[in-house]
């Protein structure tokens, strides 16, 4: 018997890979691939399955929270290498509550899948479409161009529009959603959570503004000055010296040379 108990004979840490597999082979589980799988493999497919399981949304087969905020630490790592422009975009469905409360769940779970294969259709497929909650999509656009985030998030919105949903043969409803944007800092390495909380506050404008539009962040003025390069890349020799800097070397007085 495996036991984490200190008198237990076998302990999990001892526990071999061909002791656990034949345990899960007298046990139950999947008989067939214990048979055509080797120990390893059988491993191996168990951790494939988990890490699937621990970045993928169950409902709509998009990926989950966990998963858009590995891909947001990935951009915001690029963009603050390359100054490339990438865009958040935080998109709620309108009234959702109501499609609950008036058809049943069920319905509010057609609708999820349906919004969720709208948005996959709209986008290219660099970008990521993940279900960060309830009837929250975040959307993360890598090189995306300033004047393109508005004209991406205004297509999503007017296909949701657009595009009735069938939930029976009786019952198709129109859906509509509301879109906040916001592009992550050029040359800053911000933090996720910051991130998405810029785009959130674009999207509750959307909605306090009646809902069913987009609003995205005024582009921040991220020009940096000489002084705050020198304090991420170290200070900047020119031909005139050392700038309003301390050398290097020098230990710092405070004084201008
Ligand atoms: N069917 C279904 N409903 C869900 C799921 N996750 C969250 N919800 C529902 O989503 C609804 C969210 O409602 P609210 O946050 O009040 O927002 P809303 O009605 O969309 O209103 P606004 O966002 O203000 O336009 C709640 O009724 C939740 O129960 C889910 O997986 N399936």
């Amino acid at each position: 018997m495996i036991d984490s108990a200190p008198s237990a004979s076998i302990r999990l840490r001892d526990l071999r890979l061909v002791t656990a597999h034949a345990l899960v082979a007298q046990s139950q589980g999947s008989a067939q691939a214990l048979r055509t799988q080797t120990p390893q493999q059988y491993l191996q497919s168990l951790i494939d399955g988990l890490c699937e399981l621990s970045l993928k949304d169950s409902l709509t087969g998009l990926p989950n929270r966990r998963h858009a905020g590995a891909v947001l630490e990935r951009e915001i790592d690029r963009v603050a290498r390359s100054g490339e422009a990438a865009l958040l975009l935080m998109l709620d469905i309108d009234h959702f509550k109501r499609v609950n409360d008036n058809h049943g769940h069920l319905a509010g779970d057609i609708v999820l899948q349906s919004v969720a294969r709208t948005l996959e259709a709209c986008v290219r497929p660099m970008d990521t479409v993940a279900r960060y909650g309830g009837e929250e999509f975040a959307i993360v656009l890598p090189a995306c161009q300033f004047g393109f985030g508005r004209v991406v998030a205004e297509r999503m919105r007017r296909t949701i529009e657009s595009t009735p949903i069938r939930i029976s043969p009786s019952l198709t409803l129109d859906i509509t959603v509301s879109i906040g944007g916001a592009f992550a800092l050029q040359w800053i390495r911000s933090t996720t959570t910051l991130w998405i909380d810029r785009a959130d506050a674009e999207l509750y404008k959307a909605k306090l503004a009646g809902r069913n539009r987009v609003c995205i962040e005024e582009q921040p003025d991220s020009s940096v000055s000489a002084e705050e390069k020198s304090l991420l890349f170290g200070p900047l020799y020119t031909p005139s010296g050392w700038g309003d800097l301390p050398t290097p070397l020098e230990p710092s007085t405070g004084s201008a040379h």
